[in-house]
C-alpha cells in the first residue's frame, strides 16, 4: 500500500518490502528509507551507505541493489519542514518496514522530548538489540576482548524513558508530592521533580521473549536478566519475576534456570537447554569486565540497557563501532548506539562503523547474508591493516590515522 504523505513525495525508484506469511518478502530493489542525523550524521551516513552500496553490488552483481529514500528528523526536518519529526516520517517507516538512522539531537534538562526515544515509543520498536562482539586487532583496555560476544535485548517503550515527568515547584509536581504525602504515606521532599518509571509485565515479557527466542535461533547458552529489583522492586524485581515466568510459560522445553543447572544437571548444561539466570545491575558491569566469557544474551529494562551498550562498547574498541537495532514483530529501525558527537560535525572525522555495522545487522535482517559478510571481512581485514579513524588510532601503534570518508574508501578497496 503506498504511504498516505502530507508532505513528503513518493520514492521514485524501488519496490516496498512487504510482509507475507508472517515473514518479510524482500524485493532485489527494496526501498529503505534512512535518516541522515544530526551533528556527524551527515559524515558517518555518506561514508556508510558508500559501503553499504559497494558490498551488496559486489555480492549480486547488480542484480541486488537498495532504492535509498531520504526522510527528515532532528535539525534537517526543521530546517526543511518547521516540525521536528514530521508524521511522514512515522509513516514511511511503518510502510516500508525496513528503515535505518543516524543519531539525532535531544537537549539536556528541558526542551522538547527525545526524537530518539519518540521514534521507538511511536512505532513500538519494543526491542532494541546491540550486539557487542570484538573485531581484530580493534584497541581495547581488556586483556581477553576476544571473551566479549553478548547481544543486549533492551527494553525500548518503558521506564523512565516514558517521559512521565515533571519539574520541581511545578503544579503537577506539588499536586502528586500532596497526594503521596496524604493518601499514600509516602514522605517525598517539597520542591523535589518527580519521573514515573512504569514497568509492566506485557511490555517485559514481549521483551524477554524476544530475547529467548534470538537465543534459540542463534544457538546461544544463556539469557541474563539484568536488574535491580533488590531496591526497585516492583518494577526492577517484577521484570525478573515475569522474566523468568515467560521463560517457563513459552519456552519451558528449551530453557532451565541456573538453579536447576546447579541442582539437577550438576553444572554441567545439558545440550538443547538455554540458561535463564540474573543479575543484580550494579555487579554486572563488573562481571562483563572481568568474566565476560559468561554472559551472551542480556535481557534488561531502558536505562540499564542504555547503560550497558556504552559500558560494554567500550570493552570491544568503543562507541565509534558499536551497532544497533530498534525492532518489533517486524518494523525494523537499524540505528548507531552513539550519538551526534557535536564537536567533530561536518569534520569527516569519525569513526562510520556503528552506524555502518547498524546497517550491516540490517542486510541481515533483509537475508543478504553474503554482502554482510562481505563488509565484516572487509572490516577485519582493515582493521588488522591499521588504517582507522582517529579513535581507534589514538590506542594503536603504528596506525595511520584516516578520516570517515576515506575509512569508507579503504573498506571498498578491500571488500
Ligand atoms: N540514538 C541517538 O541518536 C543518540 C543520540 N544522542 C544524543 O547525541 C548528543 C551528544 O551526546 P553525547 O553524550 O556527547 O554522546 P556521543 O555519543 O554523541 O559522543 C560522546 C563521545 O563518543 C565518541 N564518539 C561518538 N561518536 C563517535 C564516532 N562515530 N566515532 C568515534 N567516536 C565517537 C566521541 O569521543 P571522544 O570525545 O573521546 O573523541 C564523543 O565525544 C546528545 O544530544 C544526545 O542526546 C546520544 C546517544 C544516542
Ligand atoms: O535519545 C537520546 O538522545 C539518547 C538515546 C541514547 O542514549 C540511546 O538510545 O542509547
Ligand atoms: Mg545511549
Amino acid at each position: 500500500m503506498a504511504p498516505n504523505f502530507e508532505k513528503y513525495d513518493l520514492p521514485t525508484e524501488g519496490q516496498a518490502i512487504t510482509i507475507e506469511n508472517g515473514k518479510l518478502n524482500v524485493p532485489d530493489n527494496p526501498i529503505i528509507p534512512f535518516i541522515e542525523g544530526d551533528g556527524t550524521g551527515p559524515d558517518i551516513w555518506a561514508a556508510a551507505s558508500r559501503v553499504l552500496d559497494a558490498a551488496v553490488e559486489k555480492a549480486y552483481n547488480g542484480k541486488k541493489k537498495i532504492a535509498w529514500y531520504e526522510i527528515y528528523a532532528g535539525e534537517k526536518a526543521h530546517n526543511k519542514f518547521g516540525e521536528w519529526l514530521p508524521k511522514d516520517t512515522l509513516e514511511a517507516i511503518r510502510t516500508y518496514i525496513v528503515a535505518i538512522k543516524g543519531p539525532l539531537t535531544t537537549p539536556v534538562g528541558g526542551g522538547f522530548r527525545s526524537l530518539n526515544v519518540t521514534l521507538r515509543q511511536e512505532l513500538d520498536l519494543y526491542a532494541c538489540v546491540r550486539p557487542v562482539r570484538w573485531f581484530q586487532d580493534v584497541p581495547s583496555p581488556l586483556k581477553r576482548p576476544q571473551d566479549v560476544d553478548m547481544v543486549i535485548f533492551r527494553e525500548n517503550t518503558e521506564d523512565v524513558y516514558s517521559g512521565v515527568e515533571w519539574a520541581a515547584g511545578s503544579e503537577e509536581a506539588n499536586k502528586l508530592i500532596d497526594f503521596m504525602k496524604n493518601e499514600l504515606g509516602a514522605n517525598v521532599r517539597e520542591q523535589s521533580g518527580i519521573g514515573v518509571k512504569p514497568i509492566s509485565e506485557y511490555g517485559s515479557k514481549r521483551l524477554v521473549a524476544k530475547a529467548i527466542e534470538y537465543a534459540i535461533e542463534n544457538n546461544r547458552k544463556s539469557v541474563t536478566l539484568v536488574h535491580k529489583g533488590n531496591i526497585m522492586k516492583y518494577t526492577e524485581g517484577a521484570f525478573k519475576n515475569w522474566g523468568y515466568e515467560v521463560a517457563k510459560e513459552r519456552f519451558g522445553d528449551v530453557t532451565i534456570t541456573e538453579d536447576e543447572l546447579w541442582n539437577e544437571y550438576g553444572g554441567k548444561q545439558p545440550e538443547g537447554k538455554i540458561v535463564i539466570k540474573d543479575r543484580i545491575a550494579d555487579i554486572m558491569f563488573q562481571l562483563a569486565l572481568l568474566r565476560p566469557k559468561e554472559f551472551d544474551v542480556l535481557a534488561t529494562m531502558n536505562l540499564n540497557g542504555d547503560y550497558l551498550s556504552d559500558a560494554l562498547a567500550a570493552q570491544v574498541g568503543g562507541i565509534g563501532i558499536a551497532p544497533g537495532a530498534n525492532i518489533a514483530d517486524h518494523l525494523a529501525l537499524f540505528e548507531a548506539t552513539h550519538g551526534t558527537a557535536p564537536k567533530y560535525a561536518g569534520q569527516d572525522k569519525v569513526n562510520p562503523g556503528s552506524v555502518l555495522l547498524s546497517g550491516v545487522l540490517m542486510l541481515e535482517y533483509l537475508g543478504w547474508n553474503e554482502a554482510a559478510k562481505l563488509i565484516y571481512d572487509s572490516m577485519d581485514k582493515t582493521i588488522s591493516q591499521r588504517t582507522v579513524t582517529y579513535d581507534f588510532a589514538r590506542q594503536m601503534e603504528g596506525a595511520t590515522e584516516v578520516k570517515c570518508s576515506e575509512f569508507a574508501d579503504k573498506l571498498i578497496e578491500n571488500l
